[in-house]
């Protein structure tokens, strides 16, 4: 689904990412951890071509991202939602505004937009939140509205960058569970770069460790499942309770 060859990526005097190849199978949950600075935002741009890779081959699907034009990989785009960290909501805009962006974008009327907004918010369980700011909105239900617009145009890849690192555990769960969901029922292939282990534990199927640029071990694991609510994670917490006296 996903296939890098031998790409590599270089800032000024640094390199980001050695020469590497890597191929992320279809409908798979692939995590990408590493310390910080490993090269694991720049390697998970270089999937959508958000960073051009200096060298080497980004293929999506049927698609090589590396041999199409600006117009060409603006439209391969639409089939790779993407989120980060950070959300990147637009503030201005209403909740149900914010998910119809990319529609407007290809150009759907504004009856199939109305449409496939309710849809997409219905997926992340925001409904009720339409017409709300995202300034009224928790960590976790932003994020959720940053999915619902990632997977607007139905793509078939989404990329996570940090999806969790700026959330508490339980709406952590929250985004987690809406991701599986998007996996199982969708078949998206999704890549999320974390240092939350526990993300990787929960819900990946395959990991790839990044160390000073390059990938240094990728294998399948068996995800452990979410811990579903605080009070079950509190309890996991206490098995590794230090007895003191
Ligand atoms: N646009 C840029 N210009 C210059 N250097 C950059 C740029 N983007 C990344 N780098 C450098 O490339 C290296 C890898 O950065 P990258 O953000 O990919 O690492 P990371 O593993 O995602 O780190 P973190 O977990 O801290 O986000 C770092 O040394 C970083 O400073």
């Amino acid at each position: 689904m996903i296939e890098l060859i031998q790409v590599e990526k270089t800032f000024q005097d640094v390199k980001a990412v050695h020469p590497l190849s890597l191929t992320i199978t279809k409908g798979q949950i692939h995590g990408i951890v590493g310390t910080s600075g490993a090269g694991k935002s720049t390697l998970i741009r270089l999937m959508n071509l958000l960073e051009r890779p200096d060298k080497g081959t980004v293929r999506v699907g049927e698609k090589i991202l590396t041999n199409l034009s600006e117009q060409e990989l603006r439209k391969a785009r639409q089939n790779i939602g993407m989120i980060f960290q950070q959300f990147q909501l637009v503030l201005n805009r209403t909740v149900a505004e914010n998910v119809e962006m990319p529609l407007e974008i290809v150009g759907l009327s504004k009856k199939e937009r109305k449409k496939r907004v309710d849809v997409c918010l219905q997926f992340v369980g925001l409904s009720d939140k339409k017409t709300a700011y995202p300034s009224q909105l928790s960590g976790g239900q932003k994020q959720r509205v940053a999915i619902a617009r990632a997977i607007a145009n139905n793509p078939s890849v989404l990329l996570c960058d940090e999806p969790t690192s700026s959330l508490d555990p339980k709406t952590t769960i929250e985004v987690l569970q809406v991701l599986r969901h998007i996996k199982e029922t969708l078949g998206v292939t999704i890549v999320i770069v974390t240092h939350e282990m526990d993300v990787v534990k929960s819900i990946c199927e395959h990991v790839s460790i990044m160390k000073d640029g390059k990938l240094i071990d990728s294998f399948k694991i068996e995800p452990q499942g979410l811990l579903v609510n605080e009070e079950q994670y509190i309890e996991d917490l206490r098995k590794f309770a230090v007895v003191t006296n």
